[in-house]
């Protein structure tokens, strides 16, 4: 399904930090969204996956609105999204079960009834899913470890685990790397892109410029609260058509 938002505003108070920001994510795409700190990235994750809601303009997902000013709809959207925040905030308790809370609270009860009931007599549906999740991120052999004796960066890898566990639609990820080093970047990168050749659309905000450049379809740059130019990675970076995007590209836009 693809989603886009159209004319979307919003803002804190009398300070915009949207003014009209349209966007699309195709099935089995990476868009980037790069920008200073404090534009507005997160803000925009936010929006997508309607924790927040926007101050006017509309949201679908498949062509049906799930929000709009007038109406407000938000259908089960929110079952078919999995968003990965820049920390991890896992529970205490093992590996696998935060890799299956997704499971267990977005499922509708029938899913969810017969995931307990599997998992009682033995067998693996629903954990089998989060065991499969965590195989992606290079972490099923710590499943049943407890979930604080984790690094910060396998931590970040079991909250991208926990998102795809219940297969979403869509993944929003906001700048999910920012505190991890090379190995756990690459894992997860990795992850990012066998989720989108399942057919996953992602969302990521960044502000590596080489991972947008290593994992991203199509880069959008928000500047001065407006999506200013939106394209092919390779385009973006090698000819951008806004001087403001090839100055923040090259560091010389200072905000
Ligand atoms: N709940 C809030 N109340 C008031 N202002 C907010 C709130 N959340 C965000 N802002 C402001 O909105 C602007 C955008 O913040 P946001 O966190 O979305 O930016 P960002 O691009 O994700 O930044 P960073 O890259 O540093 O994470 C900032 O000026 C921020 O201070």
């Amino acid at each position: 399904m693809t989603l886009t938002a159209d004319d979307v505003h919003h803002g804190y108070g009398t300070d915009p930090v949207f003014e009209g920001v349209s966007l699309t994510v195709a099935p089995g795409e990476v868009l980037a969204i790069i920008g200073p700190s404090g534009v507005g990235k997160s803000t925009l994750l936010r929006l997508l996956a309607l924790f927040d809601e926007p101050d006017g303009g509309a949201i679908e997902f498949g062509g049906e609105a799930v929000w709009d000013v007038s109406e407000r709809k938000r259908l089960d959207y929110r079952r078919r999204i999995g968003m990965v925040f820049q920390e991890a905030s896992l529970f205490d308790a093992s590996v696998r079960r935060n890799a299956e809370y997704g499971l267990r609270v977005r499922k509708p009860w029938s899913d969810r009834l017969r995931h307990e009931l599997a998992t009682l007599v033995g067998r693996t549906n629903g954990t089998g899913d989060a065991i499969d999740a965590l195989e992606t991120v290079g972490l099923r052999e710590k499943a049943e470890q407890d979930a604080a004796s984790l690094s910060g960066g396998e931590a970040q890898r079991v909250a991208f685990a926990r998102a795809l566990a219940y297969d979403p639609e869509m993944l929003l990820l906001d700048e999910p790397t920012s505190d991890l080093d090379p190995r756990n970047t690459a894992v997860l990168e990795d992850a990012v892109l066998e989720a989108r050749n399942r057919g996953i659309g992602v969302v990521i905000a960044t502000h590596d410029m080489h991972q947008a450049e290593r994992i991203a379809d199509r880069v959008a740059v928000l500047l001065e609260n407006q999506i200013i130019e939106v394209g092919e990675t390779e385009r973006i970076f090698e000819m951008p058509r806004d001087d403001r995007t090839r100055k923040f590209i090259d560091g010389e836009l200072i905000y």
